[in-house]
């Protein structure tokens, strides 16, 4: 993970704000970051909600420093004292980058209007960004993660969305019964729906090819899981920190009158797991 560059970098030199959310740093979040100067920063409002690029996770995805403020610290603010804290904070900000939807301050009652008529300074406001007709938006593409729609989602992101985990022991099963699996604890990110997944698994900064699966164990213990199984490898894996990322979903998660027939499964979604990624190339 990148580490959060943004604490060394001085406010005073900052003279352009991407101003939002920013869960997901999705595609429509990277157009307004382009039209941000070298002495760029992103100022994100956290709500409490991103699960798509939780705080800790963001700044891998922007060369731009990222600052935070608290939503319900600052949501209280009339328009002209949030921009005052605006120009308190970084003295030497010329420009602000807004989508056409934003608004801020009490009520949410100051939009592009008032930011306009508030702040002296240049306002770039960036029309609704589409992709195929999509409107590219957090809430969307939670919505085509929740529904293992990830080759939409991943298209609205611009890239495959990836989680992040630690290492927990499993069942013990998978070696011996069906493949050999690293099984995962997962907090603060969304997860697909559950299935099995086309993936790829970074461990050590290394990524492999993989094949990820969320659910149910509902042929084994019933209890919930999210594994992943590299191909052809044979992993001894001690690192802390797992990356999975998601390309599309093969299959719904699904019971088995026999541990045989799991693993027959299991072999044929390997098959067609490996098929993709000869065919991406
Ligand atoms: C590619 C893949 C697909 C799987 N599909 C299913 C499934 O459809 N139904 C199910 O009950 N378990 C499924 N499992 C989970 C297995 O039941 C699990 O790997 C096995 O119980 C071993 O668990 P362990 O690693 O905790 O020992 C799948 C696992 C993998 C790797
Ligand atoms: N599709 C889009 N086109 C242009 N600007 C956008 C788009 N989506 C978000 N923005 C802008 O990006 C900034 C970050 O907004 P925000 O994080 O609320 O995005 P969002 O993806 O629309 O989130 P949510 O779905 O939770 O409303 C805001 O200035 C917002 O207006």
């Amino acid at each position: 993970m990148k580490k959060n560059f943004s604490t060394l970098v001085n406010k005073n030199t900052i003279t352009s704000l991407a101003i939002g959310g920013f869960d997901g740093m999705h595609a429509a979040h990277q157009e307004l970051f382009k039209q941000l100067d070298s002495n760029g920063a992103i100022l994100s409002i956290e709500s409490g909600y991103a699960t798509l690029t939780p705080k800790k996770y963001r700044q891998e995805y922007s060369k731009h420093p990222i600052y935070y403020y608290v939503l319900d610290e600052i949501k209280h603010l009339a328009g002209n004292k949030f921009i005052e804290l605006l120009k308190k904070e970084y003295p030497k900000l010329k420009k602000i980058v807004v989508g056409f939807d934003f608004c801020f301050g009490k009520n949410r009652g100051y939009c592009i209007q008032e930011l306009k008529d508030i702040f002296e300074g240049n306002v770039i406001v960036i029309e609704e960004y589409k992709i195929d007709n999509i409107p590219v938006h957090s809430r969307t593409i939670r919505e085509y993660i929740s529904n293992g729609d990830l080759k939409t989602a991943n298209k609205l992101l611009n890239k495959e969305y990836k989680i992040y985990g630690t290492q927990i022991k499993g069942q013990g099963l998978g070696a011996k019964n069906f493949v050999p699996t690293i099984n995962l604890n997962v907090e603060d990110f969304l997860l697909p729906q559950a299935g099995v997944y086309i993936s790829k698994t970074i461990l050590n900064d290394i990524e492999y090819n993989s094949i990820t699966f969320l659910g149910h164990r509902v042929t084994t213990d019933g209890s919930y899981a999210i594994e992943t199984h590299i191909f052809d490898e044979n992993i001894i894996n001690d690192d802390y920190e797992i990356q999975i990322k998601f390309y599309e979903k093969l299959r719904d998660n699904k019971k088995f009158d026999s541990f045989e027939e799991l693993k027959e499964q299991i072999l044929f979604d390997i098959k067609e797991a490996k098929e993709y990624f000869i065919n991406k190339k």
